[in-house]
């Protein structure tokens, strides 16, 4: 049984509807994923040689569509091997939202009798060492996680283990120390590794963050992860979540954020998109240089 909508000339089905709303919603979560990256010139690329094909299909025109048929077989293994950051990062974004993730309101609902793991632990010593490091302009980069121990980014660094405390923070960020050069990773109120290499991103960014920062974005794009991230340049300091980002925070700020992450209340709200932290800024020079 079939429900026909009649639009001007066209016979459409509620499944047809139905099937045209899941692929733009499809399309645009896509979009959303790649805005700002190289691969969304390649995404946009596909795409259209997609849709010239299905015109070229429709039309009948025999030889352009054998040819441009064949070229979408290659081009949707190639498109898995292109895109293998983004299909992972698409994966986890639905990981994430899906029923059974961890911050599900339905999962909350469900299974209400079941109490939430406490996360919390005493944040002291982050915010005691981050005033230290900023005050001697010292660079950091911490990564703050609640649900996992990121082993995999742990083991690309030196494996700790240690109870959290400033002194370790500091001497780790130290410039004379064999253990300052990349991240650190804490879960747990436990310092699991240093020196941990972080996944770059690949978004443009605004162009006073260098690697530090690009690392810190990256980070939280890939997982679930807050990112501390203390300038060596200016002394400020950043957070990153979900590839987006708060600059110059005050520490009550940092305290604020870190704490609520922990108790697993939402902060994403709080953080600005890089497109959106790059406009504020320039119209913030822009009324400067009037005034
Ligand atoms: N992929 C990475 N993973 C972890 N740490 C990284 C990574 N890339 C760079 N870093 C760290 O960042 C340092 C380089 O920072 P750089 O000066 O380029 O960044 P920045 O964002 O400009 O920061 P700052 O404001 O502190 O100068 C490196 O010495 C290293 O410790």
């Amino acid at each position: 049984m079939t429900f026909l909508l009649k639009i001007g000339f066209l016979d459409v089905s509620i499944v047809n509807m139905i099937d045209i709303a899941l692929v733009s919603m499809l399309l645009y979560q896509v979009y959303k994923l790649l805005k700002g990256s190289v691969a969304i010139k390649i995404f946009l690329g596909f795409l259209s040689i997609y849709l010239i094909y299905l015109l070229v299909l429709a039309l009948r025109m025999e030889l352009l569509s054998s040819i441009l048929g064949q070229f979408m077989g290659v081009g949707v293994l190639a498109a898995i091997i292109i895109f293998a950051p983004e299909i992972r990062k698409f994966l986890l974004l639905i990981g994430r939202s899906s029923l059974l993730s961890s911050d599900n309101m339905w999962r909350d609902i469900l299974f209400f009798w079941k109490k939430k793991d406490d996360t919390s632990f005493n944040i002291n010593p982050i915010i005691e060492a981050s005033k230290t490091l900023a005050g001697s302009n010292t660079g950091a980069l911490m990564v703050i996680s609640k649900s996992t121990e990121l082993k995999f980014y742990a083991e690309s660094g030196d494996i700790l283990d240690a109870e959290l405390s400033k002194r370790l923070l500091i001497s780790i960020f130290n410039k004379y120390s064999p253990l300052h050069d990349g991240a650190v990773i804490i879960h747990n109120g436990k310092i699991k590794a240093a020196r941990c290499i972080l996944p770059v991103t690949e978004r443009e960014v605004p162009a006073q963050f260098g690697l530090r920062h690009r690392a810190g974005i990256g980070m939280s794009e890939t997982t679930d992860s807050l990112v501390l991230i203390v300038s060596e340049e200016t002394g400020q300091i950043s957070m990153a979540k979900n590839g987006k980002i708060l600059h110059n925070m005050s520490f009550q700020e940092v305290r604020e954020t870190l704490n609520d992450y922990l108790a697993n209340h939402d902060v994403n709200e709080r953080f600005e998109d890089l497109e959106e932290y790059e406009m504020k800024k320039r119209r913030k020079m822009a009324m400067t240089s009037k005034s």
